[in-house]
């Protein structure tokens, strides 16, 4: 099990996404491991997604690291060889969503105030194409069409409907519920859920592959642009502000 821990709000930082890469990679080398549970140990929050401190007001350099990272991270999970199950016990917008949507199932605890769903819209960005591509895999296309335009989170309840989360269960049975998830897809040979997986997934993973310079060099050219930096700005401050 892989519990998130990183205070207030398991932001995806550089350091984070880092460590998250590097776990993965020790897991899938770890011959004794067939499996990973994905939760988080913070209260209400699963992740907040990637950490916009770390896209605003940084240098050109820092800006490429961090996408690198971002990619980095969702290479290893949507291509882990392990059977990765989120149990999804709090808000999981944006990168969260993203982290969710990459493993083989999700169980989201069945509170309603916790949403999940890829609002990058809502922040004046655009979710890029690996994450569009990764969302349409599960949904389908029309659903994604009209959550990606909206930037929409989802209620539990109504991320069920849509098929974003397989299951949802209540918060104390989470673990529970994911270990026996877990128990049923480790009783089929590793080779053949293996192979399926890869066939299933390989067209979008190669995509990012092939294209992983240029989707950094358009990064970098889209956060550096003055209205995104703004935009980003100004929804961290209404972040703040929603506190007081
Ligand atoms: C061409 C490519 C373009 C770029 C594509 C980028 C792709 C993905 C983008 C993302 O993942 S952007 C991140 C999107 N995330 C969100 O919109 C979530 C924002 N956060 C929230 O809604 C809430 O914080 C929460 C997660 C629901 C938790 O609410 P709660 O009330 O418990 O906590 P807060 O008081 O709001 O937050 C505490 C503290 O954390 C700061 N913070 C929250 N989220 C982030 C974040 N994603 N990055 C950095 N910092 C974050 C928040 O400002 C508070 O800070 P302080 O006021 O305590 O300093």
């Amino acid at each position: 099990m892989m519990k998130f821990k990183s205070p207030p709000v398991n932001s995806l930082s550089l350091d984070f996404l880092t460590e998250f890469s590097i776990s993965l990679e020790k897991l899938e080398n770890d011959r004794a491991c067939r499996g990973v549970i994905i939760t988080s140990a913070i209260p209400k929050i699963f992740s907040s997604g990637l950490d916009i401190t770390e896209m605003c007001g940084k240098s050109v350099e820092h800006y490429a690291e961090f996408w690198r990272a971002v990619q980095e991270m969702w290479l290893r999970l949507y291509g882990s060889n392990m059977v990765t199950v989120a149990a999804v016990n709090g808000a999981s917008p944006a990168g969260g969503c993203l982290i969710a949507l990459s493993c083989d199932y999700r169980i989201m605890a069945e509170n309603p105030k916790f949403s999940i769903g890829l609002n990058e819209a809502q922040l004046g960005i655009v979710a890029p194409f690996w994450f569009k591509d990764t969302f349409v895999n599960v949904v389908g296309q029309r659903i994604a069409e009209r959550a990606l335009q909206l930037g929409s989170l989802y209620p539990a309840p109504e991320a069920l409907k849509l098929g974003l989360v397989d299951e949802l269960v209540p918060e104390e049975k989470l673990l529970e519920k994911a270990s026996a998830v877990m128990a049923q897809w480790l009783a089929l040979p590793d080779h053949a859920r293996q192979i399926t997986k890869s066939m299933m997934r390989k067209a979008v993973l190669d995509r990012l592959v092939a294209h992983r310079e240029e989707d950094i060099k358009y990064f970098i050219n889209f956060i550096s642009k003055e209205s995104i930096q703004k935009s980003l700005r100004m929804y961290m401050e209404m972040l703040k502000k929603k506190k007081s």
